[in-house]
């Protein structure tokens, strides 16, 4: 069966575990057809942001448009913009209606504290694409700056959702991985649904691992949207895939840093029990390079 496709709008991660390369991953796991318009090179890695390369906004509307006029675009995300330029760009497209189920991940700063976009663009997410999300993903920093406040509590995080609610777009999910001072053991996220506001809770995760997480619950929401999914229930499955996939890669080491997030879990848990079922007992490993007792070619369909 032919996928849906969606398409990602955002910088790629030299390290691989957010951004484009986290987008990417996350459409693959959950059976999505990854497209992608790259608006900034980042060298990067679990440690932090060494330099960023931006691309010219006339050519990340290229990519754009290449993929929109050539495939059937479901839903689209959009993470680190990087300048007011690029900012501009798609929110003319998306003012243009060019951009359907449009998820919008306000990326300004990495968890390793580096900016990943110009101060001066903060306004025009507000003013020019905030109004066109079908669903708007900022974490508890974002929410700060966006309104210009403190969030300390549950009580503040539910008055953000529904203060970022009132400028505009259809869903609003204030994220909760860096966790407000009377939430203990659980991520709590905030979300504003056009009327009421609710949270979506999952255990909270002790992993240095958390590198690309944002990434992640945008680009699952988009690929549930792409999929036919609402929005309540496109974010309901964003959180379970996130969770999955933080639980995944929690005991990895990659980096000396804040490490990625296992994209592929769940496929790695069952296939681990279909190797349990059908391979070697426990102890014994496999000959790299296939059996050599066995003829591969008797493994062939007649
Ligand atoms: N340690 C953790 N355990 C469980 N869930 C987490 C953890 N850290 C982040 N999350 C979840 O990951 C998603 C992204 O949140 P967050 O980390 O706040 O975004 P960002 O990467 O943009 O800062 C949210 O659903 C949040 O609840
Ligand atoms: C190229 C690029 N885009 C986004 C981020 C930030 O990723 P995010 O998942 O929002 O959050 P953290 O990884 O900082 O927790 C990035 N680092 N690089």
């Amino acid at each position: 069966m032919t996928p849906p496709v969606a398409l990602t709008i955002a910088g790629s991660d030299s390290s691989g575990g957010a951004g484009v390369q986290a987008d990417l991953k996350t459409f693959a796991a959950l059976g999505v057809y990854g497209t992608s318009a790259v608006t900034a090179l980042t060298a990067q890695n679990t440690q932090g942001v060494r330099a960023i390369h931006p691309v010219p906004a006339d050519f990340v509307l290229a990519q754009v448009e290449a993929v929109l006029d050539d495939l059937p675009v479901a839903a689209v995300k959009t993470g680190m913009l990087a300048t007011v330029e690029i900012v501009r760009a798609v929110a003319n497209l998306a003012a243009g209606g060019r951009l359907p189920e449009l998820v919008v991940d306000p990326v300004m700063v990495s968890s390793s504290g580096d900016r990943l976009l110009e101060p001066q663009a903060e306004r025009l997410y507000l003013a020019a694409l905030l109004p066109h999300a079908a669903v708007f993903t900022p974490n508890l920093r974002e929410a700060e700056v966006l309104l210009n406040t403190v969030i300390r509590t549950l009580g503040d995080q539910r008055e953000a959702a529904r203060a970022l609610g009132a400028l505009g777009p259809a869903t609003v999910v204030v994220k909760g991985g860096h966790a407000v001072a009377d939430v203990a053991g659980e991520a709590v996220d905030v979300v504003w649904d056009g009327d009421r506001v609710h949270e979506l809770r999952g255990h909270r995760i002790d992993t240095r691992n958390n590198h690309g997480t944002g990434c992640t619950f945008a680009s699952a929401t988009a690929a549930a949207l792409a999929t036919g999914s609402d929005a309540h229930q496109a974010v309901g499955h964003a959180k379970d895939f996130v969770t999955g996939a933080i639980t995944g890669g929690a005991a990895w080491r990659l980096g000396r840093g804040h490490g990625p997030l296992d994209h592929f879990a769940d496929r790695r848990t069952r296939s681990a029990g279909v190797l349990r079922l059908n391979g070697p007992t426990s102890g014994q490993r496999r000959p790299v390079g296939g059996d050599p007792n066995v003829d591969p070619t008797q493994l062939l369909p007649p």
